[in-house]
């Protein structure tokens, strides 16, 4: 059976999106995770899924998998090239769309310069719905390591759930940051009983910040939507950053807004296609 998917990226943060409206596939864990193989397979940090609705109300069914083959609640590069992807396709004509994830809805416009705007849903402050298992409330948390990293031997970080869960560290320079040594340790630290995407964060001004990224499931990417989103929240609420902020990734930049807590989320970014292809299943 022939599958038919586009490659697509935001900011250099890839995927493989496939349309299961006109299409019928399943693909199962192992499946994707041989997919996402850079040598032997397509590659790609996630595998976007456009399906149906479910609910009357919702344009599509966004669906998003790691490159481990773990299905996940949101992702933000992602939404912004599901937007082009179901113009592109004719899937749709309209340019403002709302599509449900498992992490919550989501509203796309795609705006006249194709720049895509994003209303990322309402972050989650609260340490337990992350989830991270934290000792206190606050905006800041502490974590010993289990073995000293680079001579760190504790951590302090916000976290904040886009849907899918984040920890953020303040860094003094992503250049120099540990991502490699202490991202994995994190992601996959026993505090977060569902992993975490640990984000590194570099102060510039109230208005722009660097950020790096280990993603859960997939490693340090060149951007991360959500990433940027949760970074944003965490600076705002300890009182570094203010409501509107540039976000200079690895790839490129994100502009991010948020008005403070009980508001969603706003990101806007570039989506770009790659190629189309096909795939003997
Ligand atoms: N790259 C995505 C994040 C995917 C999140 C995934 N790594 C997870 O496990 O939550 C973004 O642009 O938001």
């Amino acid at each position: 059976m022939l599958l038919h998917f586009t490659k697509m990226h935001g900011l250099g943060n890839d995927f493989m999106v496939v349309d299961l409206v006109t299409q019928r596939a399943r693909l199962d864990s192992h499946q994707v995770r041989e997919l996402a193989d850079r040598h032997f397979g397509i590659g790609f940090d996630q595998l976007l899924l456009v399906e149906p609705p479910r609910h009357p109300d919702m344009d599509f069914r966004y669906r998003i998998f790691n490159a481990d083959g773990g299905e996940v609640e949101n992702c933000g590069n992602g939404a912004r090239c599901f937007a082009r992807f179901v113009l592109d396709q004719r899937l749709t004509r309209k340019r403002e769309l709302k599509v449900e994830t498992s992490g919550g809805p989501l509203t796309l416009k795609v705006g006249s310069d194709d720049r895509i705007t994003v209303e990322m849903g309402t972050p989650v402050l609260e340490a337990s719905q992350v989830p991270f298992e934290a000792k206190h409330d606050g905006p800041k948390h502490q974590l010993r390591l289990d073995t000293p990293i680079d001579g760190i031997e504790q951590v302090e970080f916000g976290v904040v759930s886009m849907g899918n869960p984040h920890a953020v560290l303040l860094v003094d320079s992503v250049a120099t940051a540990p991502v490699a040594t202490l991202g994995p340790v994190l992601e996959s630290h026993r505090r977060f009983p569902n992993r975490v995407n640990v984000g590194f964060m570099e102060v510039v001004d109230r208005r722009h910040i660097r950020l790096r990224v280990f993603e859960r499931g997939v490693g340090e990417t060149l951007a991360c939507g959500t990433g940027a989103c949760a970074a944003v929240v965490t600076g705002i609420q300890q009182g570094l950053l203010d409501q509107r902020v540039e976000v200079e990734l690895p790839g490129g930049r994100l502009t991010i807004e948020w008005p403070g807590e009980g508001h969603q989320v706003v990101m806007t970014g570039p989506a770009e296609k790659v190629f189309d292809g096909r795939l003997e299943l």
